[in-house]
């Protein structure tokens, strides 16, 4: 049973001549427990897409289902019981902690939404939370000022998983810290995800942290997810040119998939025209775009050689929903 299904979301952004859909038509699944990744350069609508699912930012389209349930479009009761099911971790954490608040303050709130806590209870519970993210729990009397960025982020997962949630969505939680401290905010999820049975939706542009991190792994490019396979699949046999693109500039980076090799990435206000891919496809750069013929083994778009459609996606076999 999949905790979080997202079906053909949609989500446009900006406004009059600068709107565009930075998330269009994106589905994903994650099973309960599980851990799926969500990669792509810097543009390609990995935030957008974390912060519709959690009613951050509005959807145009599409559900985001918890156990079956549609909560897109919440609002009141409906959005604070989303929010309290799939908490969003963001890559700063001093932009999600009030620097008003003790790290205990900001914990205990999170840990109190919605129940009743005792004084004490609220103590212990905030106590509990810091042990299971290595931290002191005397670092519950501090302001988040006082801490290191790795110690931060441990105290944004533990304002996180104090809501008890099905789903931490974790959007770039290593790309603000040093790298000595990466690997062990790393770790720290691997193991809060063992231990609680937590499902992990990680963005990231870095292709390293999900092969760490995610068992399954879906590859977003332009506002849609260009395809989709468990983890030593998608790395080992890459189906959509741009995952190609994607591992070779990550494996030419030491497996930091910043910049694709080919160049800049796309403008997505103003998307190439004909097909997306043609920059990156096997088939090479066409004179004229309509005599392009796909070249994918997808027999219901390719094999026949029939020509690219004007909008055409690449769909590899087997691994696009
Ligand atoms: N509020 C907004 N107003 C206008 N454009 C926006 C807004 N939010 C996102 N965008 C645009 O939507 C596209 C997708 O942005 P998004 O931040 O989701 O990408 P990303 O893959 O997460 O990249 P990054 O890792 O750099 O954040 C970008 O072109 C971005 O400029």
């Amino acid at each position: 049973m999949n905790t979080l299904s997202v079906r053909d979301l949609r989500v446009r952004v900006g406004d009059g001549r600068a709107a565009m859909t930075a998330v269009d038509g994106v589905t994903l699944d994650l099973p309960a427990g599980g851990a799926l990744g969500l990669v792509g350069e810097s543009g390609s609508g990995k935030s957008t897409c974390a912060r519709a699912i959690v009613g951050l930012t509005p959807a145009a389209g599409g559900q985001v289902l918890l156990d079956g349930r549609d909560y897109a479009g919440a609002r009141g009761r409906r959005l604070r019981e989303l929010r309290r099911r799939v908490q969003l971790v963001f890559q700063d954490p001093r932009a999600s902690l009030n620097p008003r608040m003790t790290v205990g303050e900001a914990i205990g709130e999170a840990a109190a939404a919605g129940r009743r806590l005792s004084r004490q209870a609220r103590a212990a519970e905030v106590a509990r939370l810091l042990e299971q993210v290595a931290l002191d729990p005397a670092h519950a009397q501090v302001r988040p000022g006082a801490l290191s960025g790795g110690q931060r982020q441990r105290v944004a997962l533990a304002r996180a998983l104090a809501t008890r949630p099905d789903v931490i969505v974790a959007d770039e939680v290593t790309a603000a810290l040093d790298v000595s401290v990466q690997g062990s905010v790393l770790n720290l999820l691997r193991r809060l995800r063992a231990e609680t049975g937590l499902g992990l939706l990680v963005i990231s542009h870095d292709l390293a942290v999900v092969r760490y991190l995610c068992t399954e792994i879906a590859v977003m490019h332009l506002g849609r997810i260009v395809e989709r396979a468990p983890t030593p699949t998608l790395l080992a046999a890459p189906q959509h040119p741009y995952t190609r693109a994607l591992i070779e500039a990550a494996a030419l980076a030491g497996l930091d998939g910043e910049q694709v090799a080919e160049g800049e990435p796309p403008d997505p206000l103003h998307p190439p025209s004909g097909c997306r891919y043609r920059t990156i496809c096997p088939v090479g750069p066409l004179a004229d775009e309509s005599r392009r013929i796909c070249v994918t083994l997808d027999p219901a778009v390719g094999a026949d050689g029939r020509r690219h459609r004007a909008a055409c996606h690449f769909v590899p076999p087997e691994t696009v929903v």
